[in-house]
Formats: C-alpha cells, structure tokens, sequence
C-alpha cells in the first residue's frame, strides 16, 4: 500500500493510534483479528523499533500472529501468557453499553477467549461502526462440522420462538466450500436487522450443542477508540462514563503501509 490512505483507513489508523498509547512496556497484549486491529500491530510494531517498547503479544488467528512477527513482536501463545494486561481488537459493532458483534473476520473465538482472559479489553473502531441497537451486521456464530445443518435448524427454531427479527441464518461460504475457521468449524451468520436483548441471544445460542460461540461480546469491552477520517479519536470508558477527544496527525511512514 503506499500514498493517500482512503478516509475509512484514516479513521482506522487513528483509532489503532491512539490505541497504542495505552500500552506500556512488560505488558502481556492480546492482538485482535481484523484490518483495524493490523493498524494496531503495525502501530505496535513502530513503537517497538522506535521507542523500545517490550511486550509480549498473543496473536488471535493465523494472520494476526504472521503480521506480528512481521513488524517485530515478540508472540507468544496464551498457554504461555496465562493472563494479559490488555487486549486491544476491533468490531463490527458497538453500542452504548460497548456491547458488541464480532466475527466478520471469522476470529471471534480466538477473539472472546483472549479478550475474556484479559484485564481490560480496548475496542477501536471507526464511527461508522457505533449502532443504537446491535443486529444490522450479521451476527456470527461458530458451529462444529458435524451436524452442522442440524445445529442451524435449531438455530433457526430459536430465533423463531424468541420472536428476533430477520432470522434468516446462512453458511458462511469460502468460494464454493463453506468457510473454515482458525479452529477447523464453521460459520453460521444469522442475518437478524435488530437484536433487542443480546445477552439473551447469546446465552441462548450457545446452549446448542454444535454451537461453539457466538459473537456477541457482553460486559467484556471497557473502552471504545472510535477513530474518524479528519483524525479526531474519542474515547469512551464503560467505567469512569467518560469521554475524551483529541486530534491526531497521519504519519507518513512506510513501515506502516504495508498490506495486511
Ligand atoms: O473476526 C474478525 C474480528 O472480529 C474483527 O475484529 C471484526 O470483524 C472487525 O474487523 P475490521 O476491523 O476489519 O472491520
């Protein structure tokens, strides 16, 4: 990649920017999964080369932890970490509460369980992604191979007798064969409009059998960075209910253009 980043890359950057101050030297940071969450790393990356930053990163697919060695972090597994100070990912959507959906990449498994073993979880994201109601991204949900057809059957009953608007599921296809996660399963994508009570939805889904998870991410975020193209970033604090805003520059660096 090299030149003008587009306005949405923008915002991404940014947000990935100003992600990376809140990572201090000897922390243990889960990595995200997604082309917000590579700003992240190329940003890590930088800091490492240029300020000496050490930490240690535990990658959340394949692609994250190929990126990371590539720009100079040391990765580790999360067998190894055990507990991370931090994980910093991005999101499909977010709302008031930093309720989530996650897994338009297909890492949301990886994504919880890290996320989950971690002291605070950081989203960063560009405004188009904040939402009053979860539901207009299609909601992922991870299922074994076996018996998948029955597993999205009964998926199907469920939205309906929870009366969920849309309710259409579909495999997620890889070409013409469906789509294979990190963990070797598959992805049902439940095409819903609007979810009016998510942590219903998700303790409900995962009660089937051939559901591995879904990708509904509740009471786990702490903190949005929500990043926009005229480089301004807000932060947002589940906790403290606060909200800052700043302005950042975009920098031209090489090192950080490079393809995912
Ligand atoms: O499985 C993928 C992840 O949950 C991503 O973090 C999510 O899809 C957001 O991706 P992006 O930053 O590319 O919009």
């Amino acid at each position: 990649m090299s030149g003008e980043l587009s306005p949405i890359d923008k915002a991404k950057f940014v947000a990935a920017r100003q992600a990376a101050e809140f990572v201090e030297s000897g922390m243990r940071v889960g990595l995200g999964t997604g082309s917000t969450a590579a700003w992240l790393v190329r940003c890590l990356g930088e800091k490492v080369r240029e300020e000496g930053l050490r930490i240690k990163g535990v990658p959340t697919s394949t692609r994250t932890a190929e990126l990371a060695r590539d720009v100079g972090l040391e990765v580790i597994s999360l067998d190894e970490a055990k507990w991370l100070d931090l994980t910093i990912d991005g999101a499909d959507e977010f709302d008031t509460e930093l309720s989530l959906i996650k897994g338009g990449g297909g890492a949301l498994l990886q994504e919880k369980i890290v996320a989950t073993a971690s002291d605070q979880m950081i989203v960063i994201a560009d405004a188009a992604k904040e939402v009053r109601m979860l539901g207009g991204f299609p909601l992922p949900v991870e299922v074994i191979p076996f018996g998948w057809q029955s597993t999205q059957a009964l998926v199907e009953e469920i939205l309906i007798s929870m009366d969920v608007m849309g309710r259409q599921a579909t495999m997620r296809m890889n070409g013409d064969r469906p789509f294979v996660t990190d963990e070797a399963n598959h992805i049902i994508d439940l095409h819903l409009s609007r979810i009016g009570n998510p942590r219903q939805l998700s303790m409900v889904l995962n009660q089937i059998p051939g559901v591995v998870e879904n990708g509904l991410f509740i009471d786990i975020c702490d903190k949005v960075v929500i990043g926009h193209s005229d480089g301004r970033v807000e932060v947002r604090d589940i906790n403290e209910g606060t909200v800052t805003e700043s302005q950042l520059d975009f920098v031209e660096d090489e090192n950080l253009f490079r393809d995912i």
